[in-house]
């Protein structure tokens, strides 16, 4: 990792994990709450041991964030193992020991004989196994979370499920969840959740699960595979011109560095090994106005570089080492064979292992997403990243005015579009006609929620329409769907006013207050200000931001005209 680097420390036992992540951008709204979600998500799944029952992981923020937003310094975290309270004297910091109950039967599979001979622990192998446990990981997904929030924020999805346990084969993305497969992983990877072996159906998943439960009657364990999905990657992330910096490479060294994983494929793997060229290769089109592939059998990798498409990997996690019928081993310290030690352990952790597995491809990309743009700031990653997301487009795509009401999205917008030569859309005024009302009609007659339904399906028809100047209605783009079809197909610019000036421009006119239904009654300026409290969250990420205080509506046009023009990719 070269702009994001962690480090992790902390024993299964002992007190807590640490982690520290340095590199993220300042102004990334992050809350404890952001990285608890996932660590939840890694204590789950079928075929799990005791442990996970006496802990339950949250992370505490030690640096790097205040106001629940990033600082730009360092990120510090740190996760309490509850179960130290068990094992408070025999994992003691403090000089003391030594263990009365050492192990000596290293378990053939974990680290126990190599890590022991390695650091000098073969009279009692827990100064390996405390460390070499996939406790560990927990941080990993604690840090890996936070840069989900950051590729989150510029619509970038990850997501995992279960494609395989033991002989068990589950139904593949493709097949049980298209959509989601392209356009939303992170949804993808929620739909998993609702499974309690993470496949993405019932069926599959009690197939699953019977294959846990065979391995339980057995005493034994059993291994699996678990696809991670990216949606949203724009082309660039990675480069072709060195060994070190190629993602092929970046991802499949994070994936094969989670305990247990022995396997990874980038993209159709070892099955393109045995196909011909013309099965294999994803031809390239020309389509609404973008380069497309019709299939993605890469993976969304080609030269080591994000082709635009999802980026899909794969990682095959062996069975667990500890197993129960203990298999064969040496006593190091009698020199007899014996059976290997057993510690309490899973049958099978391939649904933990995929959430993991996200939070390491979550890492790398954020990191080769920060060295092809840099970015101390999320504000400074955003411009290079719509270049970047609109680069396989032929065609300009549209230019969406977002902001709250007043800041001037229908009046600045209409002369843009002038200027542009582009049609206008007012998707307020679009809806309006369509009802046959007005706005203020349509939330007193059918409330809100109403209205919100007409706004979403007036903008995903608009999307589809021939490249325009899009004035959005002030609360359209508080939803990840609109987020989807916003950055898709244009570039979102932000028009920001203060709420004291917005509410200057509305009073000076009664029909502009008596049109805006949430206004209410209130002095306009509370409301605003209320609304922006809610709201600059969602706006915040716009791929432009012009400020429109002291510019006439005129001049607002000119500055965004240019800013359109400056993010255009190098096809247009
Ligand atoms: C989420 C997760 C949970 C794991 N749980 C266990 C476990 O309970 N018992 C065990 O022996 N190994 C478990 N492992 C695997 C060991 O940590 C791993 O086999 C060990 O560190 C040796 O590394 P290696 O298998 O990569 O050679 C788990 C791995 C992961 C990713
Ligand atoms: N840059 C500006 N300077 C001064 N007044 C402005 C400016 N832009 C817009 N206005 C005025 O503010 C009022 C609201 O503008 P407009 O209708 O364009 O806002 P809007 O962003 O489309 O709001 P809504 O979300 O409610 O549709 C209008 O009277 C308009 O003339
Ligand atoms: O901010 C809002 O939620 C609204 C803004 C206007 O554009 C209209 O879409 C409607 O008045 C709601
Ligand atoms: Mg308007």
């Amino acid at each position: 990792m070269t702009r994001l680097r962690f480090m992790t420390a902390g024993e299964s036992h002992g007190p807590a994990l640490t982690g520290i992540l340095e590199g993220l951008p300042a102004g990334l709204h992050l809350e404890a709450a952001d990285l608890d979600r996932d660590l939840a998500r890694r204590q789950r799944g079928y075929g799990r041991g005791g442990r996970m029952k006496i802990e339950k992981d949250t992370a505490e923020i030690l640096g790097g964030v205040r106001f629940g937003k990033t600082l730009g310094s360092p990120l510090a975290l740190l996760v309490r193992n509850r179960d130290f309270e068990n094992w408070r004297e025999r994992m003691q910091a403090a000089p003391g020991g030594p263990d009365p109950k050492p192990v000596r039967v290293p378990r053939p599979g974990h680290a126990d004989l190599t890590g022991g001979i390695k650091y000098g622990h073969t009279k009692d192998l827990r100064g390996v196994l405390e460390r070499a446990s996939a406790r560990e990981t927990a941080m990993r997904v604690a840090l890996g979370a936070a840069a989900r929030v950051l590729l989150r924020e510029l619509g970038i999805g990850i997501g995992s499920y279960v494609r395989s346990i033991g002989p068990a084969e589950a139904t593949p993305a493709h097949d049980a969840a298209p959509g989601l497969y392209r356009e939303d992983a992170y949804e993808l990877g929620l739909l998993a959740d609702g499974f309690e072996t993470r496949a993405l159906d019932e069926a599959s998943s009690r197939h699953l699960a019977e294959a846990i439960d065979e391995a339980r009657r057995r005493r034994d364990t059993v291994g699996g595979v678990v696809e991670v999905v990216a949606t949203g990657v724009p082309v660039g992330l990675g480069s072709h011109v060195h060994w070190d910096r190629r993602l092929d490479a970046r991802l499949a060294g994070a994936l094969s560095s989670i305990p247990a994983i022995k396997a990874v494929e980038l993209g159709d793997g070892f099955a393109a090994a045995g196909l011909y060229g013309s099965e294999v290769h994803d031809p390239i089109h020309l389509s609404a106005g973008r380069l497309t592939r019709a299939r993605n059998r890469a993976g969304g990798l080609e030269g080591g570089i994000t082709n635009g498409e999802p980026l899909v990997v794969r990682a095959a996690m062996k069975p667990i080492a500890t197993v129960p019928a203990a298999l064969g081993s040496v006593d190091l310290h009698a020199l007899e064979e014996r059976s290997a030690h057993v510690e309490r352990s899973d049958t099978c952790a391939v649904p933990a292992a995929g959430i993991v597995a996200e939070a390491m491809v979550a890492l790398t990309l954020a990191d080769a997403l920060l060295e092809a743009l840099g970015g101390d700031t999320m504000d400074a990653l955003r411009l290079p990243f719509a270049k970047l997301r609109l680069s396989t487009r032929v065609e300009p795509g549209h230019a969406f005015l977002l902001g709250p009401m007043g800041s001037g999205k229908t009046r600045s917008g209409l002369i843009l579009a002038k200027r542009l030569g582009r049609p206008f859309i007012d998707l307020d005024a679009r809806i309006e006609s369509r009802a046959g009302t007005s706005i203020a009609q349509i939330f007193q007659t059918a409330g809100e929620e109403a209205f919100r339904e007409l706004e979403e399906v007036a903008l995903r028809e608009a999307t589809r329409e021939a490249p325009a100047v899009i004035a959005l209605g002030g609360g359209a783009v508080v939803r990840e769907s609109a987020w989807r079809s916003i950055r898709k197909s244009g570039v979102a610019v932000h028009l920001h006013a203060e709420p004291d000036e917005l509410a200057r421009r509305l009073i000076a006119n009664e029909r502009e207050v008596l049109a805006r239904p949430l206004l209410g009654d209130g002095p306009p300026e509370v409301r605003l200000a209320e609304l922006a409290r809610e709201r600059d969250r969602w706006y915040a990420r716009a791929d432009v931001r012009v400020e429109t205080t002291g510019l006439s509506p005129e001049e607002v046009a000119g500055a965004v005209s240019g800013l359109v023009r400056a993010v255009l990719g190098p096809l247009v």
